[in-house]
């Protein structure tokens, strides 16, 4: 099926600060593609880009195929979002913010729809002007979702959210995924995305540093085991002699799941005695440090420029 989104080959500078590098990345029909990266790492301009907003230096967007620019937004009806902080009329109620935006047939029915799935019911008839930070993000949420988007873009859309909140977009975002619509959404907190992204896009400096499947990601950090022996120094020694590669960390020696068994075998014919082996709990987190450490996420790729 063809892609809903298709970037391809944006740059974009800020005066001289060029902030964007050749970023590429599309989002099939029906998929959840998380876009990762630290403070200031460019997802909102690619975001903004996306929707029209701002201007790019080069590359295309296209959605369904039409291209999409400061002066072409005719294919943003079938667009949700929301970027950055959530619009608010402080005078107004929930209820009629949702009204003012909703667009088509059955407005009633959809206001209820989003604002049951939201769990909105206690406060959308209160003024805005009374909502916490969550309840407004909740409503900018809502918007995003009110006129039955075949593309959602939602810019850090669990700040400010308790935890029940947080499950219930989750629970909505999937649903809806299964339902055939696509998202695009960011977040500088990978580990939030776990559970609800199918892709993730890696973004460090304005570069795309890694683009893979989310169970890619979860799994790759699961497949470490940390050993600890009796003596370390000979157990590295034994391990370098057998080419078995390792990591060293404060905990002990980390170990590649598929090395297990030679780990072992290697151990016991040393006469090494083994303390403890232990699966190391995947950590999302430190896999994107790592990958944002290793050098990709500084260098800017020679053919970007
Ligand atoms: N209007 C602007 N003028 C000049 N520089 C800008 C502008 N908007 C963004 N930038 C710069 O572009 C870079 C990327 O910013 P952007 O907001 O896209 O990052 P981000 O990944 O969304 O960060 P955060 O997680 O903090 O929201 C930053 O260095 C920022 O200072």
């Amino acid at each position: 099926m063809a892609a809903i989104l298709t970037v391809d080959g944006i740059h974009k500078s800020f005066g001289s600060h060029q902030v964007l590098r050749k970023v590429s990345f599309t989002v099939e029909p029906g998929h959840v593609v998380g876009l990762v990266g630290p403070n200031g790492a460019g997802k909102s301009t690619i975001m903004k880009i996306v929707l029209g907003l701002i201007p790019y230096d080069r590359g295309s967007v296209t959605i369904d195929g039409v291209p999409v620019s400061i002066t072409s937004h005719r294919t943003l009806g079938r667009v949700g979002a929301l970027i950055e902080y959530p619009g608010i009329y402080p005078f107004l109620t929930g209820r009629q913010h949702l009204q003012l935006f909703a667009q088509g047939a059955n407005k009633k029915q959809r206001i209820q729809a989003v604002v049951h799935d939201l769990g909105m019911e206690k406060f959308i008839n209160n003024k805005a002007k009374r909502y916490s930070l969550g309840m407004k993000q909740k409503l900018g949420i809502a918007q995003a979702f009110l006129n039955e988007p075949a593309l959602v873009i939602l810019d850090e859309p669990m700040n400010g959210l308790d935890p029940e909140a947080v499950k219930q977009l989750r629970d909505l975002i999937r649903a809806k995924a299964d339902a055939g619509v696509s998202f695009l959404i960011s977040s500088h907190i990978l580990s939030e995305l776990e559970k609800v992204a199918d892709d993730v896009l890696m973004l460090n400096k304005g570069l795309i540093v890694e683009q893979t499947t989310m169970h890619a990601m979860v799994n790759q950090g699961a497949e470490v085991y940390l050993v600890r022996t009796a003596d370390d120094q000979a157990t590295k020694q034994a391990l370098g002699n057998a080419s078995i590669p390792i990591m060293e960390s404060p905990q002990g020696i980390l170990i590649n799941h598929e090395d297990l068994n030679d780990v072992l075998r290697v151990l016991v014919m040393s006469n090494i005695h083994v303390e403890d082996i232990a699966h190391v709990q995947h950590d999302l987190e430190s896999s994107f440090l790592d990958m944002i450490n290793s050098g990709k996420g500084g260098a800017v790729d020679a053919n970007a420029r």
